[in-house]
């Protein structure tokens, strides 16, 4: 007897139609459409202004959202928020560097341990920086702070990622380490929607918004 091999669908983890990308009162681009499976990793593209960082900012709550449709694991919300890191960084000047790591993490509902902290930060090449004032590091190894995060979230405890410009600022050795990490966090079934002016050769998909210019 011939056995039936059926094939699931791989789950959308983001869902977007008739999405508006929209700033106060302008319209930047509209019928944005993108569907992201687990294991995507979409390259968001567009000229200076398009409105990568306003969609990004919109999906993680930062903006409202006028027109448009979202749908995230076939579900209207996701258990967590989306994992948001900007370029426009977060980091709090008054706090070291691990109490800033510790922050970002509990966002998501982890309460690291030492060792966990020690990890993320040697992972970035901050180890020993632990109780460093945030405000005596440079914009790379500042960059590298809001990063670590990403070494300790699993597509279960956040499945999707929004990162802006996530090699900006970073040296040849640091952003190979990232682009390895974004890979295993989509294989083991995460998804990313990423802006980056740099080639982004770790997508899989790419979302040109000037397509959707109005
Ligand atoms: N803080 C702000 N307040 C009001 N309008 C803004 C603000 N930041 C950006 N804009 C407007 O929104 C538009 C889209 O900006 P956004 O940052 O989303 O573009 P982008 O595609 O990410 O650009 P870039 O490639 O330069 O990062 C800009 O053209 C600008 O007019």
């Amino acid at each position: 007897m011939s056995q039936m091999t059926t094939t699931e669908p791989t789950p959308l983890v983001l869902a977007l139609q008739a999405w508006t990308v929209q700033r106060g009162e302008a319209a930047l681009c509209e019928g944005v459409t993108l569907q992201l499976p687990a294991g995507g990793i979409c390259h968001l593209i567009g000229a200076n202004g398009t409105g990568k960082t306003t969609l990004l900012m919109q999906l993680a709550g930062l903006l409202p959202v006028l027109t448009g449709e979202v749908r995230y694991l076939d579900a209207e919300t996701l258990p967590v928020q989306p994992v948001y890191v900007s370029h426009q960084l977060g980091i709090h000047p008054n706090l070291t560097v691990a109490q800033n790591l510790r922050f970002l993490l509990n966002l998501y509902g982890i309460n690291p341990s030492d060792e966990d902290i020690d990890a993320a930060l040697s992972w970035v090449g901050l180890a020993g920086f632990e109780r460093i004032s945030s405000s005596h590091l440079s914009a790379g190894q500042t960059r590298r702070i809001t990063l670590a995060r990403l070494y300790l979230l699993t597509p279960k405890i956040a499945p999707l990622w929004l990162l802006d410009e996530p090699f900006t600022a970073l040296d040849v050795e640091m952003v190979a380490r990232m682009e390895a990490r974004l890979q295993a966090f989509a294989q083991a079934g995460g998804a990313i929607l990423m802006t980056s002016h740099q080639q982004a050769m770790v997508a899989n998909q790419t979302l040109d918004l000037s397509a959707y210019m109005v």
